[in-house]
């Protein structure tokens, strides 16, 4: 059953069940805790400029800033094993300012609406006699909510990437584009890596520490840059933009809108690793959507970034 609570403290709601479930670590994200930044630039290719406005996707490179995560709370966790990876990235625009992509190596999330998140985690409490998690509430919560069905299975079935850079990245969420002319199109992101998708073999990587995969990446890019191409799904009238538990059909045109180069880490990393990285940070000739849990994660964030700024 779900609860009707105010959108702020629903936000609270959220990350006290996320604490309770899987503990705090002051001074670390409540989710995605482990994670580095890097420097990077994007080229566009010019292909988005028709659909567009938006000046980093439609005019000259734009220097970037990007954040490599493991999803979970525990920051010390090592780096083989099951779990969703990261690729946070910010835009820093031409006339100033920034705009947020934050993508994950799943194609699809585990819950359509903040409430239905929050009536998962709960299902996922332990059993408080045997401390162990109850599967069964669980599967009854999907039986009620199936559409998390896909996005749970694959992110339970998830294998480890071999690096941070051999791994697609989804942004889930559809956006709206608006066009010079006034016109608006439903789109969909994702970060194909240029090295292409690589995952370790089922039983390898027992070896691997928590800092395995960032020890990875500084290898990879001392021999070169980390690139990722930014390919964009047109919606067409009719497919969901409310729902992030669905995928769009994959005959839907996809468009190149530009390349990203990963080049170093940044030499300030506790300055980026503290800043927010929020999807719903926009800029002129990008919408947001009508789904509610792009608009929920703003003031979830919020609520993180407060907690792990003061240490709480
Ligand atoms: C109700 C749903 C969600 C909740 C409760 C939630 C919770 C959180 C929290 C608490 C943080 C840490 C924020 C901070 O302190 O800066 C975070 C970060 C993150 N989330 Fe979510 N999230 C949700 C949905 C999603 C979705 C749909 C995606 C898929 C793209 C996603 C991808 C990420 C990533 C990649 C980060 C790390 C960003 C960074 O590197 O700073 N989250 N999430």
């Amino acid at each position: 059953m779900t609860t009707e609570l105010p959108a702020s403290q629903l936000s609270v709601s959220i990350v006290d069940e996320i604490e309770q479930l899987k503990g705090t670590y002051p001074g670390y994200r409540r989710a995605h805790a482990r994670g580095v930044c890097y420097d990077a630039t994007f080229v566009p290719s010019g292909a988005a400029a028709d659909l567009t406005t938006a000046a980093h996707l439609s005019g000259e490179p734009v220097r970037a800033t990007v954040r490599f995560s493991h999803t979970d709370t525990n920051p010390h966790l090592a780096d083989a094993g099951t779990a969703v990876r990261g690729l946070a990235v910010k835009f820093h625009l031409p006339g100033g300012g920034n705009t947020d992509v934050v993508g994950v190596n799943i194609d699809r999330f585990i819950a359509a609406t903040p409430e239905d998140f929050l009536a998962l985690l709960k299902a996922a409490e332990p059993d408080p006699a045997t401390g162990a998690p109850d599967l069964g509430k669980v599967q009854a919560h999907v039986g009620a909510h199936p559409s998390a069905g896909p996005g749970l299975f694959t992110a339970s079935q998830l294998p480890t990437p071999i690096s941070y850079g051999t791994t697609t990245y989804w942004a889930i969420h559809a956006f709206f584009w608006r066009a010079a002319d006034g016109s608006r199109r439903a789109v969909r992101y994702r970060w194909v890596p240029e090295a292409g998708d690589h995952v370790l073999a089922t039983g390898e990587g027992g070896d691997w520490s928590a800092e395995h995969l960032t020890g990875e990446l500084g290898e990879r890019l001392a021999r070169g840059p980390v690139e990722f191409t930014l390919k964009v799904q047109l919606g067409e009238p009719g497919d969901p933009t409310n729902d992030a538990t669905l995928v769009w059909p994959e005959e839907r045109t996809e468009i190149t809108a530009g390349r990203l180069a990963i080049t170093a880490e940044v030499t300030d990393q506790k300055h980026w690793n503290a800043q927010v990285f929020d999807p719903t940070l926009l800029t002129e000739g990008i919408e947001l959507s009508d789904d509610p849990i792009l608009a929920a994660r703003s003031a979830i964030y919020a609520v993180s970034y407060d907690r792990r700024s003061h240490d709480r």
